[in-house]
């Protein structure tokens, strides 16, 4: 999917929330492990309800490889579903990769032609060489990691390497990268405070920021610093949305609150455009 679709689906759906499938399965209906795919059941009763109101979904692909063949078989009728059934939804394969430059291609092709996913989320902590392979599929995302949401963001990304802190770094040097166009960057919404001085640094760049909802940040605060004037924010909620009850009903409730953040992001949006 090109960005400008992305963005076309963003105003068409007066929402730029993306849904986390972090599937866990001590977290998801007990009726459900009687299926013979009690993860893929689950993806698809969550997809079916919440598809009208987000532009997005992320399978995070640890609570995929922690089920061994049987995970990974789910994460593929996953984005199957998806690409079939969905088309117009972006597609985010969450998997923080990167190493030496074949290394890295060998896992490109894994999400961008085996799996067929429309993005990838990289570290950048090996460099050029190491995201370059992601970028040369055109046609795809690369999403670097660049101010992550969590408390040990605070080790090393806003630590000053002459004078800069590396965060920043990792934003200016990556567009320096072949096809940086089709980079996006990873801001933790717990961070929304530093999207001001970010956005001075990547203006155009669309930002995955996940954080809301379980993790606490303020969907307000990041739109309020994020957004630019293609939008250029997807907005991820995880848990606060697939497990909004472990009840017979999960899929609606799901959908509440689904429905809930996208509420609130059409006003956002409103305010704006
Ligand atoms: O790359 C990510 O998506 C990511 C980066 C980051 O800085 N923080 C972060 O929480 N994530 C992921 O976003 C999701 C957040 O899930 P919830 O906290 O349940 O909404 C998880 O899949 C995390 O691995």
């Amino acid at each position: 999917m090109t960005t400008k679709q992305l963005i076309a689906q963003i105003h068409k759906k007066k929402s730029f929330l993306c849904v986390g499938l972090d599937v866990d399965l001590t977290k998801i209906p007990e009726h459900l492990l009687k299926e013979e795919d009690p993860i893929f059941a689950f993806n698809k009763a969550i997809i079916d309800a919440t598809h009208e109101f987000c532009v997005a979904y992320k399978p995070n692909t640890a609570f995929y490889e922690a089920y061994g063949i049987k995970g990974w078989m789910a994460l593929e009728k996953t984005i199957n579903y998806l690409n079939t059934n969905y088309p117009e939804i972006f597609t985010i394969a969450d998997a923080k990769r990167g190493d030496i430059g074949n290394t890295s291609t060998m896992y490109a092709k894994a999400f961008f032609d085996d799996l067929g996913f429309d993005s990838v989320t990289i570290a950048p902590y090996m460099g050029k060489d190491s995201v370059e392979p992601f970028l040369a599929f055109e046609d795809k995302h690369t999403i670097l990691l660049a101010l992550t949401s969590n408390e040990g963001a605070f080790d090393f990304q806003t630590k000053k390497l002459e004078g800069t802190a590396l965060y920043k770094q990792v934003l200016e040097t990556s567009k320096t990268y072949k096809n940086a166009q089709n980079l996006m960057y990873v801001v933790g919404a717990t961070k929304a405070t530093y999207l001001q001085e970010i956005r001075q640094i990547v203006p155009d760049n669309f930002l995955l920021v996940p954080g809301v909802g379980a993790q606490g940040g303020s969907l307000k605060e990041v739109c309020n610093y994020g957004m630019n004037k293609n939008v250029g924010l997807l907005v991820n909620s995880s848990r606060g949305i697939i497990y909004a009850s472990k009840g017979e009903n999960f899929a609606q409730e799901a959908m509440k609150n689904a429905k809930e953040l996208q509420n609130q992001m059409a006003q956002e949006l409103a305010r704006k455009f």
